[in-house]
């Protein structure tokens, strides 16, 4: 009796077979993932969603221009919220988030920012008094609000943007303005069409002086007729890299008037008469973005996992070529470079993914505590979210391109679903804070901590490896040391030594009379270096924690085989580091190679099992390659079949165009 759930009649015979051989339960790992009454609801909603055709893609949506895209997406959304509280707890937000991924897929959603950003920064900015007036009306969709800081000349450098909210003692309005082009308001998703409210970015003055951004709410367009609000300019900024669904916009002010209790005044205040109280700590009004960044790591591991899953599914369905002659042609995941490529996907998918989980507990604790006036973890919570945004965005972008081309030419075809999620999945690079620039954020962290300890202060417990210089040397396969240790303990190794050497760097040349800045900009690759080791370091602790912390045993040593894969990975990765200071020799990182060969082949009989538990349904994976049931040719060619090209034999173009100029061709013979 195979241990696998779900084993169906009229599956491909490839791909049940792969379910049969599974060491583990796929329901339980899903239970160990999700949680056991989410990993059921999670099924429910699934089944529900599928019974409404309301909720479904009349075809794919890569078929669709933008403008119907917009407007099934926004159909949608309303039947979502006439029905959805039949189908889930609105009140959950993990049940809420599966439903937008199975009726939305990856491309955007009109209330995407609303939830995401909109709403997150009136919980966090406003105080009491204006949380109570405004939050119940955005929780009822009464209106639909966006997050409008990026301008066209200026979205890193906020201290830059030019939008100014200028207080008026006399009429105790804040006047919000665009004074240049490049002040216009630039990127913020559902801008163009969707919201009628945003929460915008502007350089605060009174009696002329500045104090820096802050945030306000400003209606832009009217709620009865969504017409623009007088001295509003709003618009959408066209097709995308991806996410064509989101209407990202642009905005600007003429003058546009707000009362004084729009600023949002939780933590900075501006009183009637004009007088300024500053927040306990300066960046309180970047909490939107913080949020993002802790909660999108497990969106985007959710991507990843989403690619693997159909990249995995199809390499056990399609054969090509032999790998002994005359044995007949082979699964293509028989090939040890398949699985290198889908395996290293999968298991950096798994990781970020229960990672994840970690790093929203720990916002959701710090964030309570920044709440109620305490900031003194927001320094350690920056840099660990500015490091994982940018590590986390780049490293499931580089998985997911592997899975795509690991399908062959099927994978550059839109009916595998993989260029659409590589599309969204990749602008996490640049959105909530371009990765180099939030990297070099990190970086500033790591080199006081390397400072700290020089002047014998104390480390943050994220840090408190630095302090271990005994750490030098690789011991991989010496007795009492298991794999997993020794893999950690060479990741730390790594990180120390490249944070040491590029802060005694910086040093040596300040000393030499460089300024502090100069120095910088000089060591700035190496610091994004240093910033990406140390947490790759982190992700692989919380990882492997996680996975200690498992009870059932069939499924902590499933998740362990994958942990190692991740550890061997890592540290093959970013071997040339274990050189320097002669950590380790060549044979040493051989003897990591030779382990993640073998768990290469460990894992395999799995493969297609871990995947399953993770439990994505065809609704929301939208990929033919991915099918549960392996039945990929017949449906590609179902696929092809229906796409728009081909609902005429001859197309009017070719009639128009191409034909005229055949017989031309040919009446001149
Ligand atoms: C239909 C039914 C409805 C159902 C609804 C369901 C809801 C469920 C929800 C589930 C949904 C799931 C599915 C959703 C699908 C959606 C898909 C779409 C997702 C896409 C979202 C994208 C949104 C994108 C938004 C944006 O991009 S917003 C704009 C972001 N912009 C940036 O990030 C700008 C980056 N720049 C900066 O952050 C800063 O300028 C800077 C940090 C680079 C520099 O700042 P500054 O100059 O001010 O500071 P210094 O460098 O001088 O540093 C001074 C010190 O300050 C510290 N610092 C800096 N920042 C912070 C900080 N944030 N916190 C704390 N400290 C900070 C520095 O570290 C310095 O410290 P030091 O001096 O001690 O070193
Ligand atoms: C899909 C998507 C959705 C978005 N949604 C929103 C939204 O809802 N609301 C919103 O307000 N914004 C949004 N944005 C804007 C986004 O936050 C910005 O694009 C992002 O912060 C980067 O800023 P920028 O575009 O000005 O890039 P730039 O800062 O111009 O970066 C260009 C290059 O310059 C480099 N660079 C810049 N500054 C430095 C530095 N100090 N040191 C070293 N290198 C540097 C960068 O590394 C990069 O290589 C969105 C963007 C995208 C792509």
């Amino acid at each position: 009796m195979p241990l696998n759930h779900l084993i169906r009649d009229g599956d491909n015979p490839d791909i049940t077979e792969e379910r049969q051989k599974a060491t583990f339960s796929t329901e339980e790992l899903a239970i160990e993932i999700y949680g056991e009454p989410l990993a059921q609801r999670r099924r429910e909603i699934s089944a529900e969603v599928l019974k409404r055709p309301e909720l479904l893609d009349d075809c794919p949506h890569v078929f669709l221009d933008r403008t119907t895209k917009v407007e099934n997406s926004m159909k949608k959304t309303v039947a979502v919220m006439e029905k959805g509280s039949e189908i889930c707890d609105f009140t959950s937000r993990e049940e809420l988030g599966h439903l937008v991924c199975e009726v939305f897929g990856d491309d955007g959603f009109p209330l995407s920012i609303h939830f995401v950003m909109f709403l997150p920064a009136i919980q966090g900015q406003a105080d009491d008094e204006q949380a109570e007036q405004w939050i119940p009306r955005a929780m009822r969709l009464e209106f639909i609000g966006t997050y409008a800081q990026t301008e066209l000349g200026h979205g890193t450098n906020l201290r830059a943007l030019e939008t100014t909210a200028t207080y008026d003692k006399r009429t105790q309005e804040f006047i919000l303005h665009t004074p240049t082009v490049s002040a216009y308001k630039w990127w913020p998703g559902n801008l163009g069409k969707t919201a009628n409210y945003v929460i915008a970015n502007a350089q605060l003055y009174i009696d002329g002086k500045s104090h820096g951004p802050h945030n306000f709410l400003v209606q832009i367009r009217d709620e009865n007729t969504h017409q623009p609000m007088p001295g509003i300019t709003v618009g959408d900024i066209g097709p995308k890299f991806g996410l064509n669904t989101n209407d990202n916009g642009f905005l600007r002010f003429d003058h546009v008037r707000i009362p004084r209790r729009n600023m949002l005044m939780r933590h900075s205040k501006v009183s009637a008469d004009g007088v300024y109280s500053p927040p306990v700590h300066p960046k309180l009004s970047y909490g939107a973005m913080i949020f993002v960044r802790a909660t999108m790591i497990r969106m985007l591991a959710h991507v990843v996992l989403k690619a693997a899953t159909i990249a995995i599914r199809y390499s056990c369905v399609r054969r090509q070529g032999e790998i002994k002659t005359g044995n007949g042609e082979v699964k293509i995941l028989e090939y040890q470079t398949q699985q290198h490529r889908l395996f290293t996907a999968l298991a950096r998918g798994f990781a970020y993914r229960l990672v994840g989980d970690e790093v929203k507990n720990l916002y959701e604790k710090i964030a309570e505590e920044v709440k109620h006036g305490n900031v003194e973890q927001l320094a350690d919570l920056h840099a660990l979210l500015s490091g994982m945004k940018s590590i986390v965005s780049y490293d499931s972008g580089k998985a997911i391109e592997q899975c795509r081309m690991a399908c062959g030419g099927h994978g550059y075809s839109h009916a595998s679903g993989i260029p659409e999620m590589y599309a969204v999945e990749i602008a996490g690079c640049t959105y909530e804070g371009e990765n180099m620039v939030m990297l070099q954020q990190q970086a500033r962290y790591l080199v006081k901590g390397i400072h700290r300890l020089a002047h014998g202060e104390e480390l943050s417990t994220m840090l408190q490896y630095l302090a271990n210089t005994s750490n030098n040397k690789f011991r991989i396969g010496e007795s009492g040391v298991d794999l997993e240790n020794a893999l950690i303990l060479a990741l730390e190794y790594i990180a120390r030594s490249t944070i040491e050497r590029v802060t005694a760097r910086l040093d040596s040349l300040q000393n030499k009379g460089l300024s502090a800045e100069n120095a910088w900009n000089e060591n700035a690759v190496e610091l994004t270096r240093a910033s990406r080791t140390h947490t790759r370091l982190w992700i692989a602790r919380c990882f492997r924690d996680r996975v200690h912390r498992i009870e059932n045993h069939a499924i902590r040593s499933a998740l362990t085989d994958i942990l190692e894969l991740f550890l061997t990975y890592e540290v093959v990765d970013m071997s040339q580091y274990l050189y320097q200071g002669g950590y380790a020799n060549s044979d040493q990182v051989a003897q990591v190679k030779d382990a993640m060969y073998k768990l290469l082949e460990k894992i395999r009989p799995n493969a297609v099992s871990y995947v399953d538990a993770y439990e994505v349904s065809d609704t929301e994976l939208r990929s033919v390659l991915g099918r549960r049931d392996g039945n990929v040719y017949d449906n590609l060619l179902k696929w092809a079949k229906s796409n728009p090209l081909n609902r005429t034999e001859v197309l009017p173009a070719v009639e128009k165009h191409l034909m005229p100029m055949m017989l031309a061709a040919k009446s001149k013979l």
